[in-house]
């Protein structure tokens, strides 16, 4: 068993193999988290999400200041789960429910094994489940992480009021989103630095390109503006940028 506290982010399960998705050429379809990408997903989140795992250990660093005792804590669209795993080794509190949520049932199968794999001092629950069915209460921190872009616009608004109205006050949401820049060339220019990351990580310019198209209308990213503006309509106090690397930013909102 691995200790939680020596091994930050999710690692790499024994069977999971390197992103090779959008190799062949024809691969177009829309993405979906399917069996094919949880097998993948630690290698494909690695290189693809610049600043991914300086993330995951900011998570367990917020854990620590946020996570409060008789409180719950939420990963919302967890995938293996590597979030729900740094707020139970940030925390410095034990038993504190830590509830990740997944719509992927393939997601979900593996979070369950990988979560096993690690010894962890806080109980980590895992449904599989939408988010927009959630019950969030008595929480003092939830995490969005790269999660939010993937799901339809016109329900977001509702997420984030429903995620506010589950917050203790004091507590934290931590929103991590791709997200578009107002300007249109800085857009441009972070959206090339993004893609010379997945370049320089080894994916091909066909894989970079092929998973462009898969990606549109599924991941629908909007401005830190349009970020700031809904969290302040539902109530929250403050909303700040606490990570930002090209177009790929994580905000603390306090509620
Ligand atoms: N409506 C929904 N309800 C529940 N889950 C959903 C929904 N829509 C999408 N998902 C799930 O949200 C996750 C988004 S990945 C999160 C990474 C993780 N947070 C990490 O810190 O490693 C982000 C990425 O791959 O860029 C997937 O597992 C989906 O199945
Ligand atoms: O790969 C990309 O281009 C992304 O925008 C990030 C990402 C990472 C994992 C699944 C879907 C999108």
């Amino acid at each position: 068993m691995t200790s939680e506290s020596t091994k930050p982010g999710p690692g790499k399960p024994k069977d999971s193999g390197r992103d090779n998705i959008f190799t062949a050429p024809g691969t177009t379809s829309p993405f979906r988290f399917d069996e094919q990408v949880a097998a993948v997903f630690p290698d494909m989140i690695q290189r693809s999400v610049p600043g991914y795992s300086f993330i995951i250990s900011g998570i367990a660093g917020l854990a620590q200041k946020f996570i409060q005792p008789n409180t719950q804590a939420y990963d919302l669209g967890c995938s293996l789960g590597a979030a729900a795993l740094a707020m139970s080794r940030g925390s410095q509190h034990t038993n504190i429910p830590i509830i990740g949520i997944d719509n992927s049932s393939a997601m979900v199968e593996r979070c369950r094994l990988f979560i096993e794999g690690y010894r962890h001092k806080n109980p980590i629950q895992i449904h599989c489940q939408n988010i927009q069915e959630t019950t969030i209460s008595q929480a003092s921190m939830v995490v969005l992480n790269f999660t939010l872009q993937f799901i339809e616009q016109s329900e977001r608004q509702a997420i984030i009021e429903h995620i506010y109205d589950g917050l203790e006050p004091g507590g934290a949401l931590i929103l991590s989103e791709k997200i578009v820049a107002s300007d249109p060339a800085v857009n441009e220019l972070l959206i090339k630095l993004h893609h010379d990351f997945k370049r320089a990580n080894g994916y091909s310019d066909l894989e970079i390109s092929q998973k462009r198209t898969a990606l549109e209308n599924v991941l629908v990213p909007e401005t830190l503006e349009t970020h700031h503006l809904r969290l302040k309509n539902a109530g929250f106090k403050v909303s700040e940028v606490w990570h930002q690397q090209f177009n790929f930013c994580s905000i603390l909102a306090i509620k």
